[in-house]
């Protein structure tokens, strides 16, 4: 069966991946595609509509399932119209505050919704792993350092704060500190979160434990945004054939 695929944010550099990765593949066809500005010409053969004719696309064109690698804002907007028209959402995209979070969950009442801030099934090995490096290693100071091209907007990263939610479930901690400047010393218990910002970089996540004369680090480097865009549309189509609900990566990963 045919995954009919809707892509949104289609000339970023996420949304030029998807359609990519999912015009590659024979069991996708890309029904539409749209940007905020510019729309216009073509990605890969397929036209970019303009983002404000969302809501008529998503009823005409017929889509199973939306991808989406846009804003926390439009992201919100985007589910809810999904939601509206019965079609599964599947968003890589990151920043959300609860309200951003909120409209996922609401839209998740009424269609498929499926979020998750890395679809590098490496990203997923590292969190399945990071708890019982903790839970093997008590006391041990945990710093993360996760490192992104100049252009992103949220720190720290959607999957930092995702390995971080993993290491506090595993561990007795005192709190975050994000980087340090000045008389800093490090408090017992505390997590260190550092966010570097440079050229183009993919993606980097390490996961630093020291103690006892000697260190465990923990590492993911994303080498091409092509592995993003695979689980995403891997994503898309196991969620074709799911109720509403609300799912993630790891749900398409153990099928
Ligand atoms: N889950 C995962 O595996 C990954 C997640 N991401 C996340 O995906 C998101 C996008 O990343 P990336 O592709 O690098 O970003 P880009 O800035 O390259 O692309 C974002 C796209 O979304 C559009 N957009 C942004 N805001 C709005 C809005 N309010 N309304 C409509 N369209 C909007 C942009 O349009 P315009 O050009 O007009 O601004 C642009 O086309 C980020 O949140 C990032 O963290 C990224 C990589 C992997
Ligand atoms: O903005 C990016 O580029 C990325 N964002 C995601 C995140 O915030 O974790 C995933 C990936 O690291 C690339």
């Amino acid at each position: 069966m045919t995954t009919r695929i809707g892509v949104t944010g289609a000339t970023g550099r996420m949304g030029r991946e998807v359609i990519a990765a999912a015009t590659g593949r024979e069991d996708c066809e890309v029904v539409f595609a749209v940007n905020r500005e510019p729309a216009g010409g073509t990605v890969d053969g397929v036209e970019i509509e303009p983002a404000a004719e969302f809501e008529s696309l998503v009823t005409d064109r017929e889509p199973t399932v939306v991808i989406d690698f846009t804003g926390p804002e439009s992201a919100a907007d985007y589910v809810a119209a999904c939601a509206d028209a019965g079609v599964a959402f599947v968003t890589g995209t990151t920043g959300f505050d609860d309200e951003g979070y909120e409209a996922l969950e609401v839209a998740s009442e009424d269609t498929a919704v499926l979020h998750a801030p890395n679809f590098a099934r490496g990203v997923q090995a590292l969190v399945n792993v990071v708890g019982e490096a903790v839970r093997n290693l008590p006391g041990y100071d945990v710093e993360l350092v996760e490192t992104h091209h100049n252009a992103k907007r949220d720190a720290p990263s959607g999957t930092a704060n995702r390995l971080l939610e993993e290491i506090e479930a595993n561990g007795d901690f005192g709190g975050r500190t994000h980087g340090r400047e000045g008389e800093a010393p490090r408090e017992t218990g505390e997590i260190g979160i550092h966010a570097l910002r440079a050229g183009d970089i993919t993606g980097e996540h390490e996961i630093v434990l020291a103690g006892n004369h000697e260190e465990v680090r923990l590492t993911h480097r994303a080498e091409d945004r092509g592995v993003f865009a695979a689980g995403a549309v891997d994503a898309a189509v196991w969620i074709a054939g799911q109720k509403a609900g609300w799912y993630d990566f790891a749900d398409v990963i153990s099928e």
